[in-house]
């Protein structure tokens, strides 16, 4: 493949060329907290997470179309990055958050890249219900209920393929649940290209206080149990009523996966694990894959999704400091 970022699959997607940033290429990391597991660090991408590939695409999109405004509504990482490749595109950007739930670096990015920041009392749930119910007449939808965005982040299969083979996992967090169905999109392309003989399981996580998905699955239900008030640490996927539920659902029954949920605790644990052992900085969202792929101890090649950069969401790391008054001090410390 050739071309930058997202455009190196250029044959793979719908467009050939388009906005970039340089999205994609993220690091795939040999974990050292497990022999089986592998990290695929999508804080490494240019706004801190893979929405970034399907940004590219979208706005791309968007600006072909004739659109001059964009709109979204966002948990705070598609309005990070909604709001920065619209700004390379020439685009307004409007983001619909909910007010209180937003991770600071994520409203800090979508205001430095000049945003619109549109804030909404309530949950996630209540920002998209606006969009689609309202907004789409006025400005150019982005949410990933827009199918460029789910083309653009199937990349990711297309890169873990190139390095790796097919594994037999892929942990993926799953909030509005587009990403995980995306993924998917991407192995079965490989496997319809006759590259992948036999394709990976995928697993959904979600944090216990927002598992719409993860609680019906474990009731053997085929359509989520919504939540009004989904709670959890991980704001990223503090999600009652995923909107891509179908597809995700889709995924995970045709991959023969499943879906799983993990505590906040154990979400909080992944995260200083996977920083201080694997030296990989993810959000807690992030780190929700690696806290269930330690959690379930699975055998074969594992590949847990690092969808944000721990950057984004500073209040949720406690930090531990000490005084050192004078030189005295810091050796006293330093010779411990
Ligand atoms: C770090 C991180 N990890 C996982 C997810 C879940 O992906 P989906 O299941 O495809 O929604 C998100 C989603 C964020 C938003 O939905 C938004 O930004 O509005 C995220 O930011």
């Amino acid at each position: 493949p050739k071309g930058r970022g997202l455009w190196r699959y250029a044959t793979m997607l719908p467009l050939r060329d388009g906005v970039s940033l340089g999205e994609g290429q993220t690091p795939l990391v040999k974990s050292n907290l497990d022999g089986h597991l592998y990290v695929k660090f999508e804080g490494a991408n240019p706004t801190g997470s893979f929405k970034d590939r399907g940004m590219a695409l979208g706005v791309t999109v968007a600006k072909e179309s004739g659109a001059s405004k964009v709109v979204v509504a966002s948990t705070g990482n598609t309005a990070a990055s909604a709001a920065a490749y619209a700004a390379r595109a020439g685009l307004k950007c409007y983001v619909v958050l909910p007010r209180g739930n937003v991770a600071r670096g994520k409203l800090m990015q979508a205001a430095l890249h000049g945003a619109e920041l549109l804030m909404v009392s309530g949950l996630f749930d209540k920002a998209l219900e606006y969009v689609v119910t309202h907004g789409t007449r006025y400005a150019y939808p982005l949410n990933s209920f827009n199918p460029w965005r789910l083309e653009g982040q199937k990349t990711l299969a297309f890169e873990v393929y190139e390095e790796l083979g097919c594994p037999d996992y892929v942990v993926v967090p799953v909030g509005n649940a587009g990403n995980i169905a995306a993924i998917w999109k991407g192995f079965k392309e490989l496997g319809e290209l006759g590259l992948c003989k036999k394709l990976p399981k995928m697993v959904g996580v979600q944090a216990e206080g927002a598992a719409p998905l993860a609680n019906a699955w474990q009731r053997g239900l085929k359509e989520p149990l919504f939540i009004d008030e989904p709670e959890t640490v991980a704001t990223a996927i503090k999600i009652g009523k995923p909107i891509n539920w179908p597809k995700a659902m889709a995924a995970v029954r045709e991959s023969g996966g499943f879906f799983i949920a993990v505590s906040d605790g154990e979400i909080l644990k992944a995260q200083r694990l996977l920083a201080s052992r694997d030296g990989i900085g993810a959000e807690p969202a992030g780190a929700a894959s690696v806290a269930a792929a330690l959690k379930l101890k699975l055998n074969g090649t594992v590949v847990a999704v690092v969808t944000g950069h721990a950057l984004k969401d500073p209040d949720a790391v406690e930090i531990n400091a000490r005084e050192v008054r004078n030189a005295e001090e810091l050796v006293e410390l330093l010779e411990k």
